[in-house]
Formats: structure tokens, sequence, C-alpha cells
């Protein structure tokens, strides 16, 4: 698919900058690049003057062309490397989209042309976005794995045995008198459907830490009012983030900082100091302090070793570090009952405990190498394709399961962007010797 019109934009980052790369892709690409550089040969970096339409030169700088279809979009496509200030990168776009049949890209009309053109899949488009988005090293390496098809692959191996057992079994009913159809397929077919509903199970369970490597592993910051919450939250944020007085109460609303710990995005959130007795705006506080703490990956539970108080009921479920507080001023011993001992004051226990967040976080996140689903849409889908797996596996007729097979391979399909039902006649055919 070739589209009429040809797109430009600037792709690299905000002016002014060292470099500016405009893109261009489209039908129009090779008169462009010829007009404003002259010939170039394909996919070689080459230093030339790019003339404006007057004949004045712009600027000087690289350009490249890569001819569709190989190219990112399949379509022809030039990047254009000029000197990265506003005007210049101005007086290339006004000159590029001069010519006849060249306009202004719309927002990821780059990638969506190569998804039409099939050079991605929907999985893989949507990698490709959260590459671009990436922060930290977790999600780079989560986002680049999957935008190098390693998500797609495997709902692409699910759905070629799924395909390959609905032909299996479609075949045991057309052709159930033929010689060359082995006779009992469907026990190895079922069998085969039975440990996939487990693998992909598995697969979707691994959602949470996908979340985690987008949205950041949550750490909340609980205690008694004057524990020393708001103490510890600067520290770790490196600055003065939260005020801190001596005064019980201070802190009445959630506030949070986001960290890089070890190449894992965490998110620090700091909370009112629980206590029955508080005022209006307090109490808010404190039940949304505990309504946070319920949802956390990880609870600190902080206790002022110089002068203990209960935080009273502290919600039960997420995981929990009881932390004792203000060592610098504790009497010996007061250590004790503590998983760990800080003193924010000081410094003392910081690159401790925050050792042990990065190692809770990393334990969330599993193993580097970990095919997770990247979005909430693959996980319904993946659900709806194993009640599909489900309802094949007690079904009645063998008709009726074989449509199951045929609906659950459908939503794998749609999870890519690739249903089409060709692939299922191309299997029965390579399989069997059918009507040879
Ligand atoms: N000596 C010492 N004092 C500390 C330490 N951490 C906090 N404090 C003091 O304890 C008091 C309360 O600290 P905050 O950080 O405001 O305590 P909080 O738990 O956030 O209090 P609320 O927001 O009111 O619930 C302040 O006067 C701090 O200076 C510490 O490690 N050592
Ligand atoms: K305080
Ligand atoms: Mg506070």
């Amino acid at each position: 698919m070739t589209s009429k019109d040809s797109i430009v934009a600037l792709s690299s980052g905000r002016l002014p900058a060292g470099i500016a790369v405009i893109r261009i892709s489209g039908p129009r690409t090779r008169f462009v690049v010829e007009t404003i550089a002259g010939t170039v040969k394909d996919r070689f970096t080459t230093l030339r003057k790019f003339k404006a339409t007057d004949g004045s030169i712009i600027d000087r700088g690289l350009v490249l062309f890569f001819p569709g279809p190989g190219s990112f979009t399949g379509e022809d496509v030039a990047e254009f490397q000029v000197h990265g200030s506003r005007a210049v990168a101005a007086k290339m776009l006004e000159t590029i989209t001069g010519f006849e049949g060249v306009r202004h890209a719309e927002p990821g009309e780059f990638t969506r042309r190569a998804f039409l053109n099939g050079k991605l899949d929907l999985v893989e488009t949507e990698a490709l976005a959260d590459l671009v988005n990436a922060e930290t090293e977790a999600q780079r390496r989560f986002a680049l794995r999957n935008a190098e098809g390693a998500q797609s692959a495997l709902y692409s191996s699910w759905r070629r045995r799924l395909i390959h057992a609905r032909a299996m079994i479609e075949a045991e009913i057309d052709f159930a008198d033929e010689e060359d159809v082995p006779g009992s397929v469907s026990d190895a077919v079922w069998s085969d459907v039975a440990a996939m509903i487990g693998e992909i199970d598995l697969h979707t369970e691994g959602f949470k830490a996908a979340e985690i490597i987008r949205d950041g592993f949550e750490v909340v910051i609980l205690g008694a009012p004057n524990a020393g919450k708001s103490s510890l939250f600067n520290a770790l944020a490196q600055r003065e983030a939260a005020i801190v007085t001596d005064e019980p109460g201070t802190t009445r609303d959630l506030l949070e900082v986001i960290m890089d710990i070890s190449g894992l995005k965490v998110r620090i959130v700091d909370t009112a100091g629980l206590r029955e007795a508080a005022g209006k705006v307090e109490s808010i506080g404190i039940e949304r302090a505990r309504a946070k703490a319920g949802a956390a990956d990880l609870v600190l539970l902080l206790e002022d070793m110089a002068d203990p108080a209960s935080a009273g009921d502290v919600p039960s479920g997420a995981p929990l570090l009881k932390i004792g507080t203000k060592s610098d001023i504790a009497s010996a011993g007061a250590g004790n009952g503590y998983d760990l001992v800080i003193s924010s004051k000081v410094g003392t226990g910081l690159e401790r405990l925050l050792s042990e967040i990065g190692a809770r976080a990393a334990a969330a996140v599993g193993n580097a190498g970990d095919i997770l689903p990247s979005r909430l849409r693959h996980v319904e889908l993946l659900h709806e394709t194993t009640d599909f797996l489900r309802a094949a596996m007690s079904g009645q007729s063998q008709e009726l399961r074989a449509e199951e097979l045929r609906l659950a391979a459908d939503r794998l399909g749609r999870i890519i962007g690739a249903v089409d039902v060709e692939d299922l006649l191309d299997v029965i055919f390579s399989q069997f010797c059918i009507g040879k």
C-alpha cells in the first residue's frame, strides 16, 4: 500500500539542539531529495548543501535516502540531518511542504504507514511507542524486546499451534475415512490445547510485572505522626519535597516522588501520620494513606525509636518493612524488633533501605528476559482466548470444538492485528496428502 500524500516532520527532539532530523515519507520523497540535495546513493550518508526553492542555501548537512519497501514505513523515506536551530528546521519544513503532494505529518503517521504496509504488527507498534517513551533501563529493555518481536512471536506461535490443532480436528471430521489422515490425532491435539491454556494463563499473570515496569514499584511510607516519614521521603528524594516540622500532623495529603533504583521505576509516597484524634482535613489524609498502603507493592512502616507510638491498624495485604527511625537519638538497644534501623538526619541505613527496595522491586518484575503482556488490551484478548479454549476442551461435538478453536486463534490474531483465514487451508494441505 502506498499513500498518495507524502508526509514530512521534525523527527528529533526539542530545538535548539546540535542536530535536527527531518524525515519525509511517500511517493514524492525521491523528487524532493533530488531537488533539494541532488542525486544521492540509496542508503548512504551524503554531505550536501540543501537548497531552498529560490536556489539559496538553507544549510549544509547529511541526507539519507531509503527506497521503499525496505524502509521504516515501507515507502520511500529520506532523512535530512541539519543544524538544530529553529530557523533551519522551519526553513527546511517550509521548503519541503512547498512541494506539491507533501504535507506535515499527523502524530504517529510514519508508524501508522509502517503498520499499514506490514512492516510492524500491532504489538510491535505498541512496543515502539513504549521504546520512544522509555525512561528507565527496565522499560527500555522490555520495550526493545517487544519492538524486536518477542511478544508477537509468542502469540504467533500459539496461534499457529491453534490453527494446526483446528486443522487436525477439521481433517478428522471431513476426511475421517481417508487413509492419509492419522486415525486418532485428537488426543494429541487436545492435550496440546490443555498445555497451551496453562502457558497462556501463566503469561497473562505476568501483566502485574509489566505494570510495575511501566508505572513503577509503589512504596508507601506509613506511620504515626512525627515518626519521621517526610524526613525519610526527602532523604530519598534528595530534596525538600515535603514539609518537615516537629508538629505532629504536618503532612496531610499524599505526596509522591519518582526514583530510578537500579534501572527500575520506583514511586515513593509520603502520607499523613496515622492517629485517631485528628481534624477534618487530617482525617481525610489518614483515610487516603490507609487506602494507598492497601494497594502498595511495599509498605515502609516507620516508628520513632526514641518515642514509639502505635500507628494503629495497618492495612494488611502489602508486604511490609518495619523501620525504626531517628537512630541518632535513640537509646542503645532500641533497634530490636525492626527490619531496618535508620536516621534520615544522619543518613544511617538509607543505603541498605534503598538496596532492599531495589531487590524487592527487581523480584516483583521477574527475570529480565521474561516475555510479558504489555497492555490491558492483550490481557483481555488473552482471557477471551483461554475462555474459548476451555469451551473447546469441554465441547460436545467436534464441529463446535473446532469452531471454539477458530475463535480462540482469532483472538490471538487480534492482539497482533493479523487475522486471516487463508493459513488454515495452508496448514490442512501442507500437513496431509489429501486428494493428491
Ligand atoms: N534526630 C532526628 N530527628 C528526626 C529524624 N527524622 C525526623 N526527625 C524529626 O522528627 C520530626 C518529625 O519529622 P517528620 O519528617 O515531619 O515526621 P512525619 O512522620 O512526616 O510527621 P507527620 O507528617 O506530622 O505525620 C521533625 O522535627 C524532624 O526533624 C532523624 O532521623 N533524627
Ligand atoms: K511532623
Ligand atoms: Mg510528614
